[in-house]
């Protein structure tokens, strides 16, 4: 049964500031629409600068006490946003879709992905230790503790409204930071519902704040450089991110940069092929191809070329294409009808360029929002398709002989997210993953993303790692106390 998210309690429509909903200033709104099938879903609060900066000064407000609390205390109430989150699952799913785009399924395990950054993070918030650092010179301690930063500012993307969001609250709340949010425009009612969810689940007025709008910029320059704010984490595109680094740089913020992709998947003769054309599915149609580790260029070596492109074909055809919230679509539209746009000039520049068509290599007859699922024969590194990230269903392959040629072309970008190679020889497997220029590496695995493990990239991908150990480094501060005249 898909909910009527018309009638669910979690439509919000307001932005949340020092715990109160509230409309913008100035009482302007902005649509939120389905890309299915452009229906209108809501008319949201329309935030700006001024609405930003008050929540930033609620943010501060909030922190003395939400850092003074024990771990355990706010490990509790994490605990209890996952529980509600997950009592939430179908609800939060139909809007997620709804918003965005992606089918019923995925957008379930979206939330459920999302919550166990939470989960996760619950755990984590209890083991933030320090140090004690054996003295070099007599009557003195060396002590290491570790402190939030304070208050953060995050700026999240459309393509997984929920789960991006998730991933920088969680653990920014596990380390007693509190936090300002921003929504993309095109998706804020799967941020406002978590964020309601965060408040039945105990997080206290002003810890977490979402200010929704489509000024964007006015409110990405209140947050970048606002003093108060010490940390921006932004997940989105390069040229974004490029800019707020900038802007962050004149009260020299922490920040965190989860940014684009151009994901090689390398698939060698050796590989085992259901393996490969399964990866492959996963990896390059996921959320319609709109994900940022999306395999963004298909290295084939030339033994395996034609049997992998038949086979792909094979399953590619297979899809059901259509609305997110009828039960039986395996892929939905893009974002919008821009992003339609964008991918239909790639493709075209490829077939300009000499790409074959194997199938696909058009808009859908579904909509606005719609483009098939395309595959691209004969593929260069000349061609766009090589150099830009996608971001849509559009699958180029191109040939490659040798290790080292299939090593040289997955690293001539400047990007640096995730990277996948198909082999069964461990050889390979050592060399190729060593040499690979990116923040992670898929081994004929390309489902590699979970709140274990660290996800970022390097290069013009981005700096820091969300999820896994390593994950509240980003929103804590190294304090040194040495401990004198003893
Ligand atoms: N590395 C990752 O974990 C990751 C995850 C998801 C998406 N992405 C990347 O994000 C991109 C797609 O998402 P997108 O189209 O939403 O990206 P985007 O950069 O256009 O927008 C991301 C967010 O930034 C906001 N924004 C845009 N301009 C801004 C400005 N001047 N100041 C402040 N905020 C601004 C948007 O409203 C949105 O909330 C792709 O490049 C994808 O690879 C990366
Ligand atoms: O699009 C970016 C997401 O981070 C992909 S994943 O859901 O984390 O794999």
């Amino acid at each position: 049964m898909v909910f009527d998210i018309q009638k669910s309690r979690l439509l919000v429509t307001q932005g949340l500031i020092g715990g109160e909903w509230s409309d913008s200033d100035n009482g302007s709104t902005f649509t939120v629409s389905n890309p299915a099938n452009g229906a209108v879903l809501a008319e949201v609060a329309n935030m700006g600068a001024d609405e930003t900066r008050r929540a930033i000064e609620a943010a501060e407000a909030a922190f003395p006490a939400w850092s003074a609390m024990t771990a355990l205390q706010r490990s509790n109430i994490l605990e209890k946003w996952f529980d509600l989150i997950m009592a939430n699952q179908d609800e939060l799913a139909a809007i997620l879709t709804a918003e965005q785009g992606k089918p019923l399924f995925e957008a379930k395990g979206e939330i459920a992905y999302g919550a166990s950054y939470v989960k996760w993070f619950a755990e984590e918030a209890r083991r933030v230790y320090g140090d004690i650092i054996p003295a070099n010179q007599p009557g003195r301690r060396n002590l290491v503790i570790k402190q939030p930063v304070g208050v953060v500012a995050a700026i999240t993307p459309w393509n997984f409204p929920s789960a991006m969001l998730a991933r920088k609250i969680a653990p920014a709340l596990a380390a007693g930071c509190t936090i300002v949010c921003k929504p993309a425009t095109e998706t804020p009612l799967s941020a406002l519902a978590l964020a309601l969810l965060a408040e039945q689940a105990g997080v206290p007025a002003g810890v977490i704040n979402v200010v929704a709008g489509a000024r964007s910029s006015a409110i990405g320059g209140e947050m970048t450089s606002n003093p108060i704010v010490q940390k921006v984490t932004f997940t989105g595109s390069t040229p974004v991110g490029k800019l707020l680094m900038k802007q962050c740089a004149d009260t020299v913020k922490r920040t965190s940069m989860e940014l684009g992709g151009n994901a090689p998947i390398i698939i060698f003769d050796d590989a085992d092929l259901d393996q490969a054309i399964t990866g492959t599915l996963i990896s390059k149609f996921r959320n319609s191809g709109q994900t940022c580790i999306c395999s963004n260029r298909l290295l084939v070596q030339s033994g395996i070329y034609d049997r992998f492109i038949e086979r792909l074909a094979d399953e590619v055809s297979k899809f059901r294409v259509g609305n997110g919230l009828d039960e039986d679509t395996t892929h939905g539209p893009l974002v919008n009808e821009k992003a339609v746009n964008g991918v239909s000039e790639l493709v075209e520049s490829a077939i300009a360029d000499g790409a074959r068509v194997v199938m696909g290599g058009a808009r859908g007859e579904q909509g606005a929002c719609f483009y098939q699922p395309t595959i691209l024969a004969d593929a260069k590194p000349s061609m766009r398709v090589f150099k830009e990230e996608i971001f849509g269903p559009v699958a180029p392959v191109f040939k490659f002989e040798t290790e080292d040629e299939a090593i040289a072309m997955a690293n001539d970008t400047e990007f640096g997210l995730a990277s996948y190679i198909f082999t069964n020889n461990l050889k390979r497997i050592w060399k190729v993953s060593e040499a690979l220029e990116y923040g992670m590496v898929g081994v004929n695995e390309t489902a590699i993303s979970s709140e274990v493990i660290p996800f970022g990239g390097v290069k013009e991908s981005g700096q820091g790692r969300e999820g896994s150990k390593y994950g509240l480094d980003d929103y804590l501060e190294t304090k040194y106390i040495c401990l004198g005249g003893l």
